[in-house]
């Protein structure tokens, strides 16, 4: 099949690197690829810390444009990205000049940091109460931005000396394909940093002016859907000069592709972590662990953003991996993903309640999980992982219950990111305990919602 005008979407998430290309005349995905990343530290600098090597995710990034057929890149007319929110990462103005001469060396390596991720735990309680307060609606927890800015400066100076910019890993991304001197920051990824105020668009200058903070290194901000420059040369037969959106959340991606049409949904993504979110035109009433993020359009997402999704699924493979291999046996990774999703279905029945939160929570990040009701006859594989992943859904709707969303007029859940759909005890559990009909989208969302808003914001280019 034919097609002219293309726009591609990439979604840097944390265990993936995904694109998708959308079809303007039908505003439908053509075609969708992702990569894994890989890129975790295992020895991160701090012992709560949560690192990933920013030159891994670049090269998951060009594997995965590499995929993409070469006719289809011909016909690119702009690009969107998006990403994990929250998380920083320190570079030289030199790295993009890397970047373009195709090489990522040792020399390379010095001049970039890794990414301080979402999962980042190392500001802890006695730490964050040191700081400032945010003169905004938003709280600034650990693993966002400015306070990873603030705790470096205190424990690890040496890491914000050696840099001079900084700013998401998709902001990275879209700075060294427009290779921009210095990056810029939507909204939506400026708020997930902790000291921003979404209500005038301004970092809290003064305020962390008083606490020393090096608001010098702080990207300039624009609202979503703002073009960050064009591509400073063709690259995977994308030419030279296609416009480059500024890099979104993958959140609000997320929600801009499942909710195009419908207007009484809210969705539930899981992917590594997990949310439950709706949009809303107005900054309600904030509630242990519902907060609202910038949308498009001034407008909001209500948000019960979890640290639990599917990391927590993932850490239960690699536990049992581990017995398996204490006992003398083997078995690959996949190979038990693929025995776990088959299970049968009569899950239930089970007594066992597993309460799976292993990451803490934002707003309670000292309490962890517990199982809760073991029987002689219930300690099985299969109630143990049934558990698990019911726990997630149970989670979440701890975090949003239901009332609350029919409260705001939501009448159906659209599940997203690439857990729900290969996970049919998380599929039916969500279906009961929010008892609300669940339609299920594919794995590519936020991807596809990159694409789509830069679709709406560059329309002139597919008239
Ligand atoms: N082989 C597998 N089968 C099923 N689920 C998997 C498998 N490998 C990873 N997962 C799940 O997918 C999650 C990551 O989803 P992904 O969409 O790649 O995340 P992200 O968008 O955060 O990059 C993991 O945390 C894990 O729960
Ligand atoms: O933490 C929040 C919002 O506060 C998340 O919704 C946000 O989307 C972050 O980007 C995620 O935690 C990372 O997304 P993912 O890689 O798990 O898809």
């Amino acid at each position: 099949m034919d097609f002219e005008k293309l726009i591609l979407g990439i979604d840097v998430g944390t265990s993936s690197v995904k694109v998708s290309l959308l079809d303007s005349r039908t505003v439908k995905s053509v075609y969708a690829k992702s990569v894994l990343t890989k890129a975790k530290i295992n020895n991160p600098s701090h012992e709560k810390g949560d690192e990933q090597d920013v030159i891994k995710i670049f090269k998951s990034t060009q594997e995965c444009l590499e995929l993409v057929p070469r006719h289809f890149m011909k016909e690119v007319k702009a690009i969107g990205v998006c990403g994990q929110m929250h998380g920083i990462v320190f570079w030289d103005e030199r790295f993009i000049r890397h970047f373009w001469s195709g090489e990522f060396s040792i020399e390379t390596k010095k001049i970039v940091s890794n990414l301080y991720t979402w999962q980042d735990a190392r500001a802890d309680k006695q730490f964050l109460a040191k700081l400032p307060r945010p003169h905004s609606h938003l709280k600034a927890h650990s693993g966002y931005g400015c306070n990873t800015i603030f705790w470096l400066q205190e424990y690890q100076p040496e890491i914000l000396s050696n840099y001079n910019r900084c700013g998401t890993i998709q902001d990275l991304i879209v700075s060294a394909f427009c290779n921009l001197k210095t990056p810029v920051m939507s909204t939506q990824n400026a708020a997930s940093w902790g000291y921003f105020d979404t209500t005038d668009c301004s970092w809290n200058i003064d305020l962390l002016q008083s606490a020393h903070f090096p608001v010098n290194l702080l990207p300039s901000v624009v609202q979503p859907g703002t073009n960050a420059g064009s591509l400073y040369n063709t690259i995977y037969d994308i030419a030279k000069g296609t416009v480059v959106d500024v890099a979104l959340g993958d959140l609000q991606c997320s929600v801009m592709a499942t909710l195009t049409s419908v207007k009484d949904a809210a969705v539930i993504n899981i992917s590594t972590s997990a949310q439950v979110a709706f949009v809303t035109n107005y900054i309600g009433q904030q509630h242990d662990g519902v907060e609202y993020f910038p949308y498009f359009d001034n407008s909001y997402l209500v948000v019960a953003a979890s640290l639990n999704g599917g990391n927590v699924l993932d850490c239960f493979v690699k536990s049992v991996l581990g017995w398996v291999s204490d006992i003398g046996l083997i078995i690959n990774e996949d190979e038990l993903w693929n025995r776990l999703m088959n299970l049968s279905s009569d899950e239930e029945a089970t007594s066992l309640v597993v309460n799976p939160i292993i990451f803490g929570e934002r707003h309670n990040p000292t309490v962890f999980g517990s199982f809760v009701n073991i029987t002689n006859s219930n300690m099985t594989l299969k109630e143990l992982f049934s558990g698990f992943c019911k726990g997630l859904v149970q989670n979440l709707l701890k975090m949003m219950p239901r009332e609350m969303l029919l409260e705001a007029g939501i009448q159906r859940i659209i599940g997203s990111g690439s857990v729900i759909p290969k996970n049919h005890i998380i599929k039916k559990e969500i279906e009961n305990s929010f008892n609300l009909p669940l339609y299920v989208e594919n794995t590519e969302d936020s991807a596809f919602g990159a694409a789509l808003s830069a679709f709406k914001t560059n329309n002139f280019l597919f008239i």
